[in-house]
């Protein structure tokens, strides 16, 4: 190790921004896996005895990760809000201090969210189409007609900082009313500040015009938005996704779609990622699919780096993370 450097913290991705790495080396020797997409062996052979770890991928974070990396391994934080690809319970059962990156990407996913939203409800992807095509028929009165978004209802399934996000860039939109379904309530100065009223999951499909998901996924919400709750959902609903692929059950969202069961979907989120060029999904009109790049925006993704950074160095430290994952 080099001469005053405390720790050694493997960084899993070599794009990683400085930011964070300028952090870490002002006391850590860094070790960077340089494959990209990230070649497991590499990572599992620069993890060997590191104190820290920055986990910038999705690559699975599990007991062979931790294994490879030995007992002395005390600190980590990945560079994502959602941690659907960690082991969370192996961490915990070997006590390590384990970060993520929420709140500095709640805007730039949220924008996104919103781009979505219209996208979708004014049939942004089918309009190209016809560009395309050479279907362009204006001259008709009720070409491409899409959902109003003002005085609409808008569902958050999952109402934590980025729905609440969503709902504050939403306001501007003049919308009529937010409902939400999460575990549990939030707190009464939110539900106030957006005139938010929480509701259970058959009411949310039913009187939602708009349904944004944004939850984590976990096994219980896995799969809920199925062809059950695709038929509960108005006819000209809009579905949007800016969470995970796997809390929509895709085929089923396909065929909901295809039937115009529901009118349209935003999805910036897919099962799997990366979702393949011949997917059914792709070859309609009404769905927006996006490849995941909720948070790509240049500063967050430095604010990202930035935090992680921090929750290493202060699991470290043996100090409370500044955004601790459990
Ligand atoms: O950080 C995450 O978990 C994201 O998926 C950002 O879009």
């Amino acid at each position: 190790m080099s001469a005053g450097k405390a720790f050694k913290v493997l960084v899993t991705h070599p794009e990683v921004p400085q930011e964070g790495i300028d952090l870490l080396k002002e006391n850590c020797e860094i070790i960077q896996v340089q494959s990209v997409p990230t070649n497991r062996a590499e990572l599992l052979e620069k993890i060997r005895g590191v104190d820290g770890v920055l986990w910038g991928g999705h690559q699975p974070l599990n007991a062979e990760a931790l294994d490879a990396a030995g007992p002395q391994l005390k600190s980590i934080s990945t560079m994502s809000a959602g941690i659907d690809y960690v082991d969370v319970p192996e961490v915990k059962r070997r006590k390590i201090p384990l970060g993520h990156t929420p709140t500095v990407l709640n805007t730039a996913v949220a924008d996104l969210a919103v781009g979505l939203l219209i996208a979708a409800s004014r049939r942004f992807h089918e309009g190209r189409k016809k560009i395309d095509n050479d279907q362009w028929e204006n001259y008709h009165l009720n070409w491409l007609l899409g959902q109003d978004i003002r005085d609409s209802t808008v569902g958050f399934y999952g109402f934590g900082g980025i729905g609440q996000a969503i709902a504050k860039r939403l306001s501007g939109f003049d919308i009529d009313k937010v409902l939400y379904t999460t575990r549990r309530r939030v707190h009464k100065e939110i539900e106030e500040e957006f005139n938010a009223k929480k509701v259970d999951f058959d009411t949310l499909l039913a009187e939602s015009d708009f349904i944004v998901i944004a939850s984590p996924l976990t096994k219980d919400t896995q799969g809920v938005f199925n062809a059950t709750a695709f038929n509960k959902m108005k006819q000209t609903a809009v579905l949007i996704n800016i969470a995970r692929g796997k809390i929509v059950n895709q085929d089923d969202l396909y065929e909901a779609l295809k039937s115009n069961r529901i009118f349209s979907a935003g999805l910036d989120v897919t099962d799997p990622e990366p979702l393949s060029p011949t997917d059914k999904l792709l070859t309609l009109d009404n769905a927006v699919v996006l490849p995941h790049i909720g948070s790509a925006t240049k500063r967050t993704r430095a604010d990202m780096s930035t935090i992680a950074a921090h929750n290493v160095l202060r699991g470290l430290a043996g100090e409370p993370m500044l955004s601790p994952a459990y």
